[in-house]
């Protein structure tokens, strides 16, 4: 007998007990596991899965689905506990007024692990999302495939799975970590668009701590093996490190108010009065590059100086901080931006950050925001490391993602634009639309002291024969190809850029770059899809 079965004196024969049966079940779905797993839940800090639906949605606007299902399940005596909702709360409901699909997990049924029932009903959400054209959000506080069903469960995955993959590229798909999210499970938040983790109280792993030490003998800790921090800083899984739940949802709200609600749809457009007359931020651009061009500036800086209210929205902020993607609006309109950052690493490009960015070009490429990329880059970071983990293949997806991107692409040069780096951040004949560069740009092959080495090797090595004054000698070649090679002239000849500009005409700059290529239309040649490398 299920939990909803249960003997409660009602008179089904008449409208007023049917109304009242139906009461108990409600009631029973809203509490399926009785108070004392829900304090559990609390005490470990965490909410409930209704709960935090409420505190994603705007208010009473949740609609469940499902909410009086129950698993189908015998072994085990498990036909004797079947709690109502089976695990799981799902439906739609709005965040700022916008259609959201979401469900969310709850630990206090099974562990909040999936069954095929509940899998069903994340099914239905997903399906949902993708027919209605809205974002799904994903909450995840589970134990993965719910080990009673066996295959059952493992086969509801593969559902979800397909389902993330479908919906990838035509809803935004965001998963919020909340609790463990273990084994096979770990694979739908990653082939989702965002992951957003809660500091100690989520987890992500393939396999546990448990695992790992009777197969190899490691001993490691949950926290260290696939904590919040571990997945936003070293693995690159998570977008967003949340302090607590209430942060985690407010950073997914503000996330979803920069993106459309599907790929055909635009995303929300604010009211923003764009002055386009140099003001006296704009002219703080003019003196942030320092003179030396191995003196860091934070790229931030230049990103506040061009966005409204010089609000950026960043994503994976601790992962490969040498690049920075996020969203930003410029006259009320959302774009996306990639960044070097010469604070870091001197901005130079790993393989961590071509990934990085990669992702993220693909994802605004795939939901029709533009995308404006400032360059400040020595090169593809050098080292035996990088090349033997792959550098030429995980790099060029970078590459592959500027070259296939079709919305609008604005580009401007800062500082270095070296090599192969040069090529894949946004250049001209990669498919930008609109290049600009300032006039500390130095774009080149390399920088000086590599190209000197290379080109006057022979030169330096005669006057070092001769007893000359070596140093000296290199130092005066060095200025000549700085002068004659590493500026932004030689490109603005070639109409590799289109236009020289002051850093302090920056942002009128992209405001009518942005105006001039709002109806852009541009397509790649017919095909099934082509084939990163991956
Ligand atoms: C495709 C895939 O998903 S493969 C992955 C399969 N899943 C796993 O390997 C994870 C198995 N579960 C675990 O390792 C742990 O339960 C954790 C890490 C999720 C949580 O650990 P704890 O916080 O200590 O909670 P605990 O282990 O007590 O679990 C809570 C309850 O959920 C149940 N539960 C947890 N995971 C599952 C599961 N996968 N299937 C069924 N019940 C589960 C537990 O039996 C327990 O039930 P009880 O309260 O009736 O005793």
């Amino acid at each position: 007998m299920s939990d909803a079965e249960s003997t409660v004196e009602i008179d089904l024969n008449t409208t007023a007990g049917k109304i009242a049966e139906f009461r108990r079940r409600q009631a029973l779905s809203l509490q399926p596991s009785g108070p004392e797993a829900i304090e559990k839940q609390h005490a470990r800090g965490k909410g409930t899965a209704r709960e935090r639906v409420h505190a994603l949605l705007d208010e009473d606007s949740f609609v469940e689905f499902d909410a009086l299902a129950v698993h189908r399940t015998s072994a085990f005596g498990m036909d004797r506990k079947r709690p109502v909702g089976d695990g799981v709360v799902s439906g739609y409901g709005t965040v700022d007024g916008r259609l959201v699909a979401v469900y969310s997990q709850d630990f206090t049924v099974y562990g909040g692990s999936l069954s095929q029932v509940n899998g069903e009903k994340i099914v239905k959400v997903q399906e949902f999302a993708l027919r209605n054209g809205c974002p799904v959000v994903g909450i995840n506080d589970g134990g993965g495939a719910r080990i009673q069903e066996g295959v059952a469960s493992l086969a509801m995955f593969a559902d979800i799975f397909r389902n993330n993959v479908h919906s990838s590229g035509v809803v935004p798909q965001i998963s919020v970590i909340m609790g463990p999210c273990a084994g096979g499970a770990a694979y739908s938040p990653a082939l989702t668009d965002y992951v957003i983790m809660v500091d100690k109280s989520s987890h992500m792993f393939i396999t546990g701590p448990d695992v790992i030490k009777t197969v190899t003998g490691e001993e490691v800790d949950m926290e260290t093996l696939g904590g919040a921090r571990q997945h936003n800083a070293t693995t690159g899984t998570a977008t967003y490190l949340a302090s607590d739940e209430a942060d985690a949802f407010d950073f997914v709200r503000e996330l979803l108010d920069y993106l459309p609600s599907n790929n055909l749809a635009e995303a929300p457009h604010l009211e923003f009065d764009e002055e386009l007359e140099l003001n006296e931020a704009d002219l703080d651009l003019d003196t942030l590059i320092p003179d030396s061009a191995n003196q860091p500036y934070d790229m931030r800086t230049v990103i506040e100086h061009i966005v409204d209210d010089g609000e950026f929205l960043e994503m994976q902020s601790l992962y490969a901080p040498n690049v920075l993607i996020g969203y930003a609006r410029v006259e009320g309109r959302s774009i996306g931006i990639v960044a070097n950052q010469p604070m870091q690493f001197a901005g130079t490009l790993d393989i961590a950050a071509s990934e990085k960015a990669a992702r993220f070009v693909r994802h605004c490429d795939a939901f029709g925001l533009p995308i404006l990329t400032l360059v400040d880059v020595p090169g593809f970071l050098p080292g035996k490391d990088q090349e033997f983990q792959g550098i030429i293949r995980r790099g060029a997806k970078l590459l592959y993602a500027y070259a296939e991107a079709t919305v609008p692409k604005l580009t401007v040069i800062t500082r270095k634009a070296y090599g192969g780096a040069y090529i894949v951040m946004g250049s001209k004949k990669l498919g930008a639309d609109i290049n600009l560069a300032w006039p500390t740009a130095q774009i080149g092959v390399m920088g000086a002291q590599g190209a000197v080495n290379i080109l006057y090797r022979r030169d330096l090595a005669a006057v070092a024969a001769e007893g000359g004054d070596v140093e000296a000698k290199r130092t005066e070649i060095i200025e000549g190809y700085e002068a004659e090679l590493l500026n932004p002239y030689q490109a603005a000849e070639l109409g590799y850029v289109d236009a020289v500009i002051a850093p302090s005409e920056t942002r009128l700059q992209i405001v009518r770059g942005l105006r001039a290529l709002r109806d852009k239309h541009a397509s790649l040649p017919a095909k099934k899809h082509g084939n990163i490398p991956l």
